[in-house]
């Protein structure tokens, strides 16, 4: 057995084969196998180390146990060893796992507070390889180096954009078990890419040596990441792959994987030093080349006067400016750290890197090599030589501590979830992709740049009569019935031109928004396809609002300002928040929020009758912020209302029944299958606002559109 495991072992390609073959003897001396399955086992392991120890007079400075078994097994075997594998006291105690480390962020806290139960955290080596590639295990210094260059254009004003990619020629055959619980996201992006990433983006600590401050500044940027959306993804599948998984997991032909083998994924972050700027992270199997690397695109803002032919070639300011940290393979067939010649010479280590000055013909990136400072390792290491080093000298730099880990699923895991039912786009494979995988950037989302060729169409997704906008009544009202986007789409023209006709006739436009989730939809169709909407006359109210600060993620007009009017121009004079906040109290009756309202819509507003006011419905059948049973704003006089919501938080500012009845016109979105149930109630009932207060709304002299998506009307 022993002998089987040497054969396939290798030593580092410049080890001189006599000294390799020593190396191997030693290591084979070393060594004994053991079968480790019940509880006696470890005992008698145990006892062995220790006789052992006493057979040689050694003292035991400490144990490493190196888990390269499935994550099931980690509890079991971490329990036998806290139980009966501890070396004595002063010895230390080092366990190295292997990713997986989890499925999901509930999976991962599992599994931590499992080992917990064991081990303490000083005792676990979690390791992504990725953190021992030379390229990557250089980014701090290289940071740290080079900081009067780096210090005033590491930020949003001078990057452009940043790429993190891993491609990879061979696919997940023979691996299938394996990779089809897991897909591309969860095998690269959440560990390796976003490691890399927070090397990059996290503020450096002034000691990059201090393990305690690396993690705590590199939580600080996870703290820092937007939420991802269902289309801050692209995915792909190689063709062959559901073949692979049906062969390999014996499942039947009508078996389709939705597993990702590709993902591009566009991520920002909410800090000073990054707000802007994207971050492309993308890695697949079965691409047309094996290349990892990180490239840092600077933005160029000179023109230059002279024709190209009279600048100095390798220093003009109007080539692309950019740092490249390459992680190995592709043309290069090495790690390397790349400078633009016309950025700086960076500092590098003279003992450990190397400047390479004869450059082949390549380009790398658009440019020719000789158009960088390019730098090399003197010697290359494997990774796991210098993660294994690592462990043996207790240096912690490298290797995943649970908080990071959880961190970073915290952020996967609603992606991940979001797109679990998302049917990837199918690739051929290697060279044959072409353009089929390219993908581009539109504000805060990524879209494939090629349609999808109709020879990979999965029928199963086509819709019966799709993309027709069905025009029909509902409640004796107009009806307007599409997919979500179409009806999305169909909605913000519509919007739009309520809007103009509004500005043509009084010269302003009284916009009422709900909050919620539906909205949001419309509001970032708004935000990015409506660039003629008269938002400079637009005055824009709000139909309800949580009593939250105004800045709380909860409040209707946070959401509002995050997905539409950090996007467009509306005076802030013509913005009109709900008044929840006064006197440092939250929806307080005796500081008149409602009243106050009411008194600034009646001065601002003709006739207190907003041009549009738009609604959602809940399950129950609220509208606004006018709930079942509620005992204020369903009828009165007046305009403006607090009521109580069932669910958190419970208080709520609400335009009344009555007063949004008086609108021009109203416009209520129904999306999703959630709703299909009170959308098949309210195609039955009456007038009846106190048991479904959406019944109630009825325009008094205006005009009613429902606007519903295909999955709430027919469920
Ligand atoms: N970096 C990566 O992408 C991947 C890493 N891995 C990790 O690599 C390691 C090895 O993976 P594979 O060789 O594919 O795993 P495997 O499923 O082939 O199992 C490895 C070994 O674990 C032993 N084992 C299973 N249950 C055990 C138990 N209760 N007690 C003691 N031994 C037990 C098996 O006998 C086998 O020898 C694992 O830690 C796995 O999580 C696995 C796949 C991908
Ligand atoms: O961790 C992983 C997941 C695998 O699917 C992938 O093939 C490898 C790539 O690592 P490397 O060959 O070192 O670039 O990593």
């Amino acid at each position: 057995m022993m002998f089987e495991v040497l054969k396939n072992l290798a030593c580092p390609p410049d080890e001189h084969p006599t000294r390799c073959a020593v190396l191997k003897d030693q290591f084979l001396k070393l060594s004994q196998y053991y079968q480790l399955r019940t509880a006696e086992n470890y005992t008698v392991l145990n006892r062995e180390i220790e006789t052992l120890l006493e057979q040689e007079g050694l003292e035991e400075a400490g144990r490493i146990f190196y888990f390269s078994v499935p994550p099931f097994a980690y509890a079991e075997i971490a329990g036998h060893i806290n139980s009966s594998c501890r070396p004595r006291p002063g010895a230390w105690l080092r366990v190295v796992l292997e990713k997986p480390f989890g499925h999901d962020l509930e999976s991962a806290q599992q599994l931590a507070a499992e080992l917990r139960n064991f081990f303490k955290e000083e005792e676990m080596y979690r390791v992504d390889h990725y953190l021992g590639k030379q390229a990557v295990a250089h980014i701090l210094p290289f940071r740290d180096q080079n900081r009067q260059f780096l210090d005033p254009i590491w930020n949003r004003h001078h990057v452009e954009r940043v790429e993190i990619v891993l491609k990879e020629t061979v696919d997940a055959k023979g691996r299938a078990s394996f990779y089809e619980q897991y897909g591309v996201i969860r095998d690269v992006l959440q560990n390796h890419l976003t490691e890399v990433m927070m090397y990059l983006a996290m503020e450096l600590p002034a000691n990059i040596s201090s393990t305690e401050d690396v993690l705590q500044h590199k939580l600080q940027t996870f703290k820092s990441l937007q939420e991802l959306e269902k289309t801050s993804a692209v995915i792909g599948q190689y063709q062959a792959y559901t073949s692979q998984v049906q062969e390999e997991l014996q499942k039947a032909q009508n078996y389709f994987s939705m597993t990702p083998t590709f993902a591009g994924v566009l991520i920002h972050m909410d800090s000073l030093r990054w707000e802007g700027v994207p971050f492309i992270l993308a890695s697949g199997k079965a691409l047309d080349e094996r290349v990892g690397y990180i490239r840092v695109l600077f933005k160029n803002r000179a023109y230059c006067t002279q024709s190209e032919a009279l600048r100095d070639a390798e220093h003009s300011q109007c080539k692309a400016k950019q740092i490249i940290f390459y992680i190995g393979h592709g043309e290069l067939n090495s790690p390397a750290v790349l400078v633009s010649r016309n950025l700086f010479r960076p500092i590098m280590p003279e003992g450990s890197w190397r400047e390479v000055t004869d450059h082949p013909q390549l380009h790398l990136f658009g440019q020719p090599l000789s158009d960088y400072y390019v730098y090399s390792p003197v010697k290359e290491r494997d990774a796991y030589a210098m993660l294994i080093s690592s462990i043996y000298h207790a240096r912690k730099d490298f290797f995943i501590t649970t908080e990071n880990l959880l961190a970073s699923w915290e952020f996967w895991t609603p992606l991940l979830d979001s797109i679990s039912h998302q049917a990837p786009r199918l690739y051929p494979g290697g060279r044959e992709n072409q353009h089929l995988l390219d993908f581009e950037m539109l504000g805060q989302e990524l879209s494939f740049t090629l349609a999808e060729p109709v020879e990979f169409l999965d029928t199963s997704k086509q819709t019966p009569d799709d993309y027709q906008t069905i025009q029909a009544k509902f409640r004796n009202s107009s009806l307007v019935s599409a997919w979500p986007e179409e009806l999305v789409s169909q909605l913000a023209s519509d919007l739009e031109a309520v809007a103009a006709r509004a500005v043509a006739r009084s010269g302003e436009f009284h916009l009422a928004l709900s909050g919620g989730s539906s909205p949001v939809v419309l509001f970032q169709r708004l935000a990015k396809h409506h660039y003629g909407f008269p938002w400079k006359r637009t005055h824009l109210w709000l139909v309800d609002e949580r009593c939250v600060p105004l800045s709380d993620p909860e409040s209707n007009f946070c959401s509002l300002h995050d997905h539409l009017l950090q996007h467009v121009r509306v005076p802030y004079f013509n913005l009109h928040p709900m008044p929840v906040h006064l006197n440092r109290r939250l929806c307080v009756e005796e500081d008149q929020g409602p009243e106050l309202y009411a008194e600034e819509i009646a001065a601002l507003v003709t006739n207190a009758s907003f041009d549009l006011v738009l609604l959602g419905v809940g399950t129950d059948g609220h509208t606004a912020s006018l709930f079942p049973h509620s005992s204020s704003g369903l009828g009165g006089s007046q305009a403006v209302v607090l009521t109580e919501s069932p669910i958190k938080p419970h208080q709520r500012m609400t335009l009344s029944l009555p007063f949004i009845n008086k609108a021009r016109q109203v416009f209520v979105l129904v999306l999703g299958k959630g709703k299909h149930e009170i959308v098949t109630l309210l195609s039955r009932v009456g007038n009846k606002p106190k048991k479904w207060p959406i019944s109630g709304v009825r325009p008094s002299s205006g005009q009613l559109v429902w606007y519903m998506d295909y999955e709430a009307l027919l469920g």
